[in-house]
């Protein structure tokens, strides 16, 4: 019997989500059907699923229902899981917002990369804490044809490899992964940001995320480029004892990054919802078949 799923579509900086409110994790979302829900042609269209759930409802979130009522679940466009999302992380906000569950101001939503502690401002842009990087050891380059660069490895919760170019046209058409070495460094996979500065404290990407392919944006890719190019510029917080902030052009906008002397990451962005509707759940169990 068909019935009906709920769905929003939302962006951030134009890193696309399909929205699936399921407050008590009612609806089973198998990778394949994730990846029919983001198909561009067949489905819906997204980067990725954000499936909106009560913490206390969901088994990974249950340990942060008492600090974080929402638990977001966020899957790549092909079906795989990631541990965060930048981006993911505003457009949630804004969608609790918008459905009432939250106004503006601060709240938390818990992640597989923990909770994270968000504001939402009266301007309508929405910052998030986004935690601390951690910086592996070892080298690590990227290559795409003949071209191979020395690149950063930075873990926002999640993996990326970033690799300051001349020419961000350097990185081809992006229409399969870059080469990232070794593969010891990223056993998980990665997410690949190309950079080039733009000015002092203003650097532009493109981005080749995990699971979605080259997207519009990539929160935690921005977050990741702004730690390298503070690194990189002998900028680096924890040694100056002041903040660095970074403004990140990405092909869908624009997000600024701070990093504190104590390692604490902010991300501010906007976050639209552009419409809703309602699923097919037949359609869906076909095209998930
Ligand atoms: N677009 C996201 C990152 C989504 C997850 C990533 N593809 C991964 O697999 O780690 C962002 O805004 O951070």
């Amino acid at each position: 019997m068909s019935t009906r799923i709920a769905f929003l579509k939302g962006h951030g900086t134009e890193n696309d989500f399909v929205i699936i409110p399921d407050p008590e994790n009612a609806v089973e979302l198998s990778p394949a059907a994730v990846a029919a829900l983001c198909d561009r042609r067949a489905g819906i269209g997204g980067d990725g699923v954000l499936h909106v759930v009560r913490s206390a409802a969901h088994p990974e979130a249950r340990a942060m229902a008492a600090e974080a009522e929402w638990f977001m679940d966020y899957r790549n466009g092909d079906g795989s899981v990631a541990e965060m999302c930048g981006n993911g992380t505003r457009v949630f906000a804004r969608y609790l917002q918008r459905a009432g569950y939250t106004g503006e101001g601060d709240l938390a939503i818990a992640t597989r990369g923990g909770v994270k502690s968000v504001h939402i401002a009266k301007d309508g842009d929405i910052t998030v804490g986004m935690g601390r990087a951690r910086l592996p050891e070892g080298d690590v380059t990227v290559g795409v044809g003949d071209r191979t660069w020395p690149a950063r490895n930075v873990n926002m919760g999640n993996p990326h490899a970033v690799a300051f170019v001349n020419d961000l046209a350097h990185a081809g058409d992006l229409l399969s992964a870059p080469l990232v070495g070794p593969p010891s460094a990223y056993p998980d996979g990665v997410n690949v940001e190309f950079v080039v500065d733009r000015g002092p404290g203003h650097v532009a990407l493109r981005v080749h995320e995990r699971g979605s392919g080259e997207t519009r944006s990539c929160g935690t890719g921005a977050c990741a480029v702004a730690v390298a190019a503070a690194r990189r510029d002998g900028a680096e917080p924890a040694l100056t004892g002041t903040p660095a902030t970074y403004r990140v052009d990405v092909p869908g906008g624009t997000l600024v990054i701070t990093e504190r002397p104590d390692g604490e990451i902010e991300m501010t962005g906007p976050a639209v919802i552009v419409a809703e509707g309602e699923i097919d759940t037949e359609w869906l169990e076909s095209a998930a078949r």
